[in-house]
């Protein structure tokens, strides 16, 4: 049976109960007369905590599973958790793990625990990603399973770049085997651990087959180039584990008390990861809300958070129900939204905050205008002190959104900032210098030779064709083609069979890679970039040019060398490793800015976790929220449910809901129809007269019927016939094929003029017929 502690019910006002009920012997409680306190010491660890947040904090021993609502305080159980393990003398700070989702947050946590003990103990304690776990244990015992410590890690740039790779060795046309596709289909092989081989025996289809011999070859170029994906990160470090126990037993005696933030969005590796490094103490905290799993695209599996009590029957749960982040208006609106959903558990969420404004819904014609009134309202917002730039996020469903309002906000000249734009460790000339960097650290590394070849001065003389060859020769000597240069230089090799001069360019090439290796031994990180960027051509190309963008990205250049200076108190052998991979697992997210006065404009993928006073939630129309991909599946069209309630409740105090009737897509204007998602709003916490209901452009007339107004929280699905023209949010027009008669409902097939033909349940489709 499942031990509950804390207030399941959540009833306010009963919050010294579960802890008065049962102080822990010898623990962080004293009586003072009538009253429980904490000891002297741990006050500023758990002041500012209710009664069920304390229970979480001060169960450290043994499994604890908190599943809690947004805004009730997870995350900052977590962090109080870890700086109590520390305070009450349980743990030193290095035999704590907290995961966190994003590094952002691991720095959150730590500047928090700083303020509870002191920076040093913070800087000991191992938070960070489960990724950036990861390459820890792999930089360390990676060897023990063939990955060398200087290993590189590629992004998705690079995987792509390697999966082409591998379709122009098999023959293969990338126009027909989408190379995005197949590396989804990798993807979800690692994360389900099966091997090239495994793939190859499951194969269904020659498309199943395609994957599976793109699989095989990808692997062996990772290995060739002593690099690893991010899903390598984690699969390895579990085969690590597997095949070395001792290995394995280092690190569960180090780490003796791991929690892990947003556990309802780990993946399979990541669950089984967690479950070995707990498996010898079991003193494991997850933290988490299946009501906010929105990343299952990227195998995020709800299974995790039902497994954990299967895997620990023992597990403390402890549920959180007070929201101290939202106005009640919020938090009505959201726990409406998500009670529609049928796969959850139903929880109560409540809080004490006082009210706020309702929730304004703005009904706009297209989205310049939405941009025009979001963005009017800001300047409202400011220039009548109600907020502060900083304090605002716009929020919406796909990058694209952001153009209007970024447009709007030059417009108006308001400062702002845009989450996972083109980042700034993918910008062309940040990578450029990058790969010369993991060159050095890694010469096994020939996709990023490759690069520097082609874009620096370092490539000058030496074409395609040389490089190629200088590739095959590598392979026939077992080594990489930068290994090859060096041993050129060296003169033990005979060079390949190529022109003298060419021989020449090589041996030379050679040489100045040989020469900045060396350097790495005795200058900083940051000198050796400035000879590595002289030496290459970079600097020269960047630095003297006329042309405005040509100097942005020297600019750029220059803003990566501030960063690199931060490893500067050691050599640059030293140094470089660690700055690369900083640069490797640093997300979109992490680069948000949030010291300055300035606008986030931001996905709602992006959102999580974070809060903001105001928030604008931007294009929630049919075919964007939910997105057109998730119609034809109840599982998606929940999850894009549960994306819309992670929106709402980012907002504090002041939300704002807006959809147009028509928007540009894909180059061609499109009507639109406002979400479905809006009907459930409950009419009290919504400002009179913005019921979406009440601005809906266009209906579905009743079957038979007439077109005309229709009230949204009685939707009426129009009965459909075979040969009708009917008009879809997202597809478009199209005309009924055929019509199938299920239970109540109709199975609709249609033919759509752009999308190709797909079947569709009536009810859900929200289908206007054409007259
Ligand atoms: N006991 C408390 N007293 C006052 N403020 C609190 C308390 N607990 C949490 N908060 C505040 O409420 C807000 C939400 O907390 P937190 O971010 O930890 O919630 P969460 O459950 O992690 O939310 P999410 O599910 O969105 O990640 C934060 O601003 C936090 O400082
Ligand atoms: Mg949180």
């Amino acid at each position: 049976m499942l031990e509950e502690r804390g207030n399941a019910r959540g009833e306010p006002g009963s919050e010294d109960r579960s802890v008065t009920g049962e102080p822990e012997r010898g623990g962080p409680f004293q009586m003072a007369g009538e009253r429980l306190v904490p000891f002297s010491g741990m006050e500023r660890i758990l002041i500012g905590l209710d009664a069920d947040q304390c229970v979480a904090v001060t169960t450290t021993e043994g499994p604890v599973l908190v599943v809690a609502g947004p805004g009730s305080g997870k995350t900052r159980v977590l962090t109080h958790r870890v700086a109590y393990l520390i305070g009450s003398g349980r743990a030193r700070p290095w035999q704590i793990v907290a995961v966190t989702f994003t590094n952002k947050a691991a720095r959150e946590i730590r500047e928090r625990l700083g303020g509870l003990l002191g920076t040093e103990s913070a800087q000991l304690v191992q938070a960070g990603t489960f990724h950036s776990l990861c390459v820890r244990i792999l930089r360390r015992d990676g060897y023990r399973i063939g990955l060398e410590p200087a290993f590189t890690i590629y992004d998705e740039e690079d995987q792509l770049a390697l999966v082409k790779q591998a379709l122009r060795d098999l023959g293969l046309d990338p126009q027909r085997f989408s190379p995005r596709m197949l590396l989804g289909r990798l993807s979800r092989a690692k994360n389900d651990q099966h091997s090239p081989s495994d793939l190859q025996s499951m194969a269904q289809s020659y498309w199943d087959e395609v994957a599976a011999r793109v699989y095989e070859r990808y692997a062996q170029y990772l290995q060739r180039a002593q690099a690893v994906d991010f899903d390598d990160l984690l699969l390895r470090t579990v085969e690590l584990f597997t095949e070395y126990p001792d290995v394995l037993a280092h690190y569960q005696d180090r780490w003796r008390y791991l929690q892990v933030d947003e556990y309802q969005d780990t993946n399979r590796l990541q669950y089984q990861l967690v479950r070995q490094l707990a498996s010898g103490h079991r003193n494991l905290c997850v933290v988490g809300d299946p009501d906010q799993s929105i990343y299952s695209w990227r195998q995020a599996d709800i299974r995790n958070i039902l497994e954990f009590q299967r895997d620990f029957p023992d597990a403390t749960v402890i549920r959180l129900g007070r929201n101290y982040r939202s106005t009640p208006q919020i938090v009505a609106a959201a726990d409406a939204v998500i009670r529609v959903n049928r796969q959850r558990i139903e929880r109560p969420l409540w809080t004490e905050n006082p009210p706020g404004p309702p929730i304004r819904l703005l009904a706009c014609w297209d989205e310049q205008q939405e941009a025009e009134m979001v963005v009017s309202e800001i300047d409202r917002l400011v220039r009548t002190g109600n907020a502060r730039y900083r304090d605002i996020a716009v929020l919406y469903r796909i990058n694209a959104q952001s153009r209007s309002v970024e447009e709007a906000l030059v417009r108006r000249q308001i400062p702002y900032q845009v989450i996972g734009g083109v980042r700034f460790y993918e910008r062309k000339e940040i990578k450029d210098a990058l790969a010369l960097l993991r060159v050095l650290v890694n010469p096994r590394d020939w996709l990023s030779l490759r690069r520097v070849l082609s874009e620096t001065a370092f490539g000058r003389g030496i074409g395609e064709k040389t490089l190629l060859q200088l590739e095959q020769w590598g392979q026939r000597q077992q080594c990489s083609p930068a290994d090859v240069l060096l041993l050129l230089v060296e003169e033990r090799e005979e060079a390949p069979a190529l022109a003298a001069a060419t021989v020449r360019r090589l041996r030379e090439l050679g040489g100045e890679l040989v020469r900045l290796r060396a350097a790495m031994v005795e200058h900083p990180a940051s000198q050796l970039f400035d000879l590595a960027l002289e030496r290459s051509g970079l600097a020269a190309r960047y630095r003297d040019a006329s042309d405005p963008t040509e100097r942005e990205r020297w600019e750029n250049l220059v803003q990566l060398r501030s960063v690199l200076e931060r490893y500067d108190t050691v050599p640059a052998a030293e140094g470089l490793p660690l700055f690369l991979e900083e640069a490797a697992l640093v997300a979109a997210i992490d680069e948000a800015e949030m010291s300055g006065d300035q606008v986030t404009l931001l996905t709602l993928h992006a959102a999580k976790g974070l809060e903001f006073p105001v928030v604008f939630l931007i294009g929630v129309e049919e075919g964007l929220l939910p997105h057109a991909r998730a119609l034809e599946s109840e599982a998606e069209l929940e999850e894009e449910r549960r994306l819309f309630y992670v929106g709402i409740t980012r907002a504090k105090e002041r939300l704002y809901l807006s959809y147009c009737s028509s928007r540009n897509r894909f180059g061609l204007r499109e009507r639109c129809l406002p979400s479905h998602f809006l009907d459930d709003l409950p009419p009290d916490v919504v400002e009179a007269g913005s019921r979406a209901s009440e601005r809906v452009p266009r209906v579905a007339p009743p079957a038979g019927g007439h077109a005309g107004p229709v009230e949204s929280s009685a939707p009426v699905v129009p009965r459909l016939r075979a040969g009708q023209r009917v008009f879809h949010p997202a597809f478009g027009d199209g005309f009924v094929v055929a019509v199938r008669e299920q239970a109540g409902d109709q199975e609709v097939t249609v033919q759509f003029k752009r999308h190709g033909t797909k079947t569709l349940l009536a009810s859900l489709a929200k289908l206007v017929v054409e007259e």
